[in-house]
């Protein structure tokens, strides 16, 4: 069978996008996992660090399904999230949209450029949840804001929340973003271990000036990745809870695949974070598989967005300029 594909990419975090909404194409569970690790894998002729599904929705214009490199579904991603807000906007010809997603049908749309000539779409997180049951989390009590984790680090502290997928944020000095530290931590909590059972997202934040962060996450199902975008909101949020930065203010999040913006919003003591950065066309590409064996793939054809490319990769030496200035 024939696949047409988009490769997109979200701050440098980079996916797959498979298109059934015509129902012309439409896989099994164990055919989207299968398919997932074979076009991810970086040794592929393709390679990302995930899959988004497009399809159809009874309830929104478009529903998204988010695998990890490794197989497994994620309820949300945040990257992958404004990339199919670019592909549904583009197709449906609609700059504000409903997206299905696992947990949420979140609202996304089209807005002001976040730097010049990058395609920007605002995206929600949400829902948002402290409640460690929610990561999971096995812990006695009921929250972690700010604490540490013994088993993890004597020094170390930590805030766990969902938004919905598992995410736990430190607040860290330069010296701690660049050991070994969050590789440590992140593999434990990824392996067989008692405390996250289903895994967790590890980012590692650090203040570069007030309101600009620099978030580096070692993504479950991934490992490092360029940037997370649920991550990077719920760092923003996590910065709000220390007093760094403030709700109903843009924060601006650099990373290593450039830079986004969040806002923090709270209301009747729920929160929701907006998401603003790139949808990045990479290329267009078809290739022929085997349901059989989706590692044999062959690529037809490939068409590369050049001039999208380019312009990006002016954002991402700024930000790379912004972070090397400020990173104290
Ligand atoms: N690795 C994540 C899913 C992808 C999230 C990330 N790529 C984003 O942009 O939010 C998880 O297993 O929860």
């Amino acid at each position: 069978m024939n696949i047409e594909l988009v490769k997109c990419h979200g701050s440098g975090n980079d996916f797959i996008i498979i298109d059934e909404m015509e129902g012309d194409i439409s896989f099994n569970e164990d055919e989207r996992s299968s398919l997932a690790m074979a076009l991810c894998s970086r040794t592929s002729l393709l390679g990302a660090d995930g899959i988004l599904f497009v399809m159809p929705s009874e309830q929104s214009h478009a529903r998204m399904r988010v695998f990890n490199a490794d197989g497994s579904e994620a309820s949300m991603c945040g990257n992958g999230l404004r990339c199919v807000a670019r592909y549904a906007s583009d197709k449906l010809r609609k700059s504000k949209l409903i997206i299905e997603t696992m947990k949420a049908n979140l609202a996304v749309e089209k807005t002001e450029e976040i730097f010049d000539g990058i395609p920007t779409f605002k995206v929600e997180i949400s829902p948002v949840s402290f409640n460690v049951k929610d990561l999971p989390l096995n812990l006695s009590w009921e929250t972690l804001k700010n604490e540490r984790i013994v088993e993890l680090s004597d020094t170390l502290l930590f805030t766990a929340l969902a938004v919905p997928n598992p995410h736990l944020v430190s607040i860290v000095e330069s010296d701690v973003l660049k050991s070994s530290v969050q590789k440590d931590i992140a593999t434990l909590v990824n392996g067989p271990n008692d405390l996250f059972p289903d895994g967790v997202n590890v980012s590692f934040v650090h203040e570069l000036k007030k309101g600009h962060i620099f978030v580096r996450t070692f993504e479950r199902g991934v490992g490092f990745t360029n940037a997370c975008g649920t991550a990077m909101s719920a760092s923003s949020l996590v910065t709000c809870l220390n007093g760094l930065n403030e709700t109903e203010k843009e924060i601006s999040v650099y990373n290593d695949g450039g830079m986004v913006k969040c806002m923090v919003h709270q209301q009747n003591g729920r929160y929701q974070i907006d998401l603003i950065g790139n949808g990045t066309y990479e290329y267009r590409a078809e290739i022929e598989v085997n349901p059989a064996d989706f590692q044999n793939f062959k690529l037809v054809n490939k068409e590369i967005f050049e001039e999208e490319t380019s312009k990006y990769a002016k954002l991402q030496e700024y930000a790379k300029q912004f972070v090397s200035e400020h990173m104290k």
